[in-house]
């Protein structure tokens, strides 16, 4: 299995160098056979194609092995006509509970893959519910968080479970920018009635990332009368945004109004014992047994993208892979070591907390504890927005950092110190002076 995680990390370098043309001609038909003494071996259909790249693109294969840490890069080129299937987790297997094509649901974005844990354990609540009783549960249902923690996973999940239980359902899934897209070419092409007819005679309407709707009229308008038919006829429709409704700004407040309508919930960054599980579970996908330090190093260094997370962890197995050496901590230390710097690294809470103690003239005790001293409070709000800007740790980690506090009360201190020094001119020069002072 190590071979396709490797070829996957030098694939997503490969495609940022080349065209779409280029990638879909040589690149999308090599299979990955194996890592053989540190050899990267790779099966092309024809000794023509072989031979293309090895004269145009051996160089580019290279350079990605060398950025995934292979001290020596090689690689060889077998022909193997009848290529067996790459086995990974994007590809479509024939088990793909996808109702038709149409929908393109990740097959990986199951309920079963979705690891739960405090930070979207309602957003998974909720998912799980409208999954069971589309229409009735909650509509719509409004997922938001940060990048990469999960809001298409779940939504996925979603149309995955929905399309098992129901298949005579029809499934939708789009982004908020093909839909615009669509739109605009519906709109050019003289076809939009077949635009509407498409999206309203769905029975479940996934949108990802609506906050790109904003500022868009006509886009919006489309929009809201596709909600009300759908909304009418108790039809299931799930957004996903970077933020809530009330914070998407030039959102017309009657779409904004029916966004409300339904359950918004947020996903939170996870937090450590999480993102160990989210990297097991990851692991054990692909078959791999990955030491826990290993596991726990790598949760340590990446908090709050999960997307970077499993980047991370692929890195590490390249990394190991093309090296011919054994996982450990060490070789995870090495492999992610231009990835992330070691200040980034080595940071600890305790230091931001002392730096912002010696400032203010205060023990540090007193800045995690539970006192409530007004002298305190500003302090201890600034510990924590730097504790955020300077570590990796989560919000829940923060909170529990701060004598056991939850994660909305780190949230909500982060907020207002972002807010004050874009007009307090004092307090910004006093936090880059304690952050000066840390570093
Ligand atoms: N709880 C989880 N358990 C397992 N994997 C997860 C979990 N949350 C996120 N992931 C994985 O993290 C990656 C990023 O998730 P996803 O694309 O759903 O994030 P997102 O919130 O939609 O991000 P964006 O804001 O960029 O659209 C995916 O590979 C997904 O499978």
């Amino acid at each position: 299995m190590t071979q396709n995680t490797v070829w996957q990390n030098v694939l997503e370098y490969v495609r940022q160098s080349i065209t779409e043309v280029e990638y879909h001609t040589w690149f999308e038909k090599i299979r990955p056979l194996g890592v053989v003494n540190g050899s990267l071996e790779l099966g092309v259909p024809t000794s023509f194609a072989g031979d293309w790249i090895q004269k145009h693109y051996a160089a580019l294969i290279q350079e990605a092995l060398i950025r995934l840490g292979a001290q020596t890069p090689r690689f060889e080129l077998k022909v193997t006509p009848a290529n067996p299937v790459q086995e990974d987790i994007f590809s479509t297997s024939t088990q793909t509970p996808l109702q038709e094509p149409r929908a393109r649901l990740n097959p990986k974005y199951t309920f079963e893959n979705f690891v739960v844990g405090q930070n979207n354990n309602l957003a998974h609540a909720a998912a799980v519910a409208v999954a069971e009783s589309p229409g009735y549960a909650y509509n719509p249902l409004f997922l938001y968080g940060g990048v990469g923690l999960g809001k298409t996973h779940l939504m996925h999940a979603v149309g995955h479970s929905v399309a098992q239980r129901f298949p005579e359902k029809k499934i939708e899934y789009v982004t908020t920018e093909t839909f615009t897209n669509e739109l605009i070419n519906s709109i050019r092409e003289d076809r939009t009635s077949e635009f509407r007819d498409r999206y309203r005679s769905v029975d479940l309407l996934l949108v990802d990332d609506i906050q790109f709707i904003a500022g868009k009229e006509r886009t919006q308008d489309e929009f809201f009368h596709t909600f009300n038919a759908l909304y009418e006829a108790r039809k299931q429709i799930i957004l996903s945004s970077d933020r809530p409704p009330k914070d998407i700004l030039t959102l017309e407040s009657r779409l904004r109004s029916r966004f409300e309508w339904g359950l918004i919930t947020d996903i939170q960054s996870p937090d450590l014992e999480t993102r160990v599980a989210i990297l097991k579970m990851n692991s054990e996908f692909r078959n791999m047994r990955i030491p826990e330090e290993v596991l726990e190093y790598i949760a340590k260094q990446v908090t709050s993208n999960i997307r970077e997370l499993e980047g991370a962890l692929m890195r590490v197995i390249a990394y190991a892979s093309l090296n011919g050496v054994q996982l450990s901590k060490q070789i995870a230390t090495k492999a992610l070591s231009d990835v992330f710097t070691a200040s980034e690294v080595n940071f600890s809470p305790e230091e931001v907390v002392k730096g912002v103690a010696e400032y203010y003239g205060l023990r540090a005790e007193e800045i995690r504890g539970a006192g409530r001293r007004k002298e305190v409070v500003l302090p201890r709000q600034i510990a924590m927005y730097l504790i955020r800007d300077i570590t990796h740790m989560s919000l829940p980690e923060i909170g529990q950092f701060f004598d056991g506090r939850d994660h909305t009360t780190v949230l909500y201190a982060i907020q207002k110190i972002q807010e004050a020094i874009e007009s307090d001119s004092n307090l910004l020069q006093s936090i880059k002076t304690i952050k000066e002072r840390i570093r």
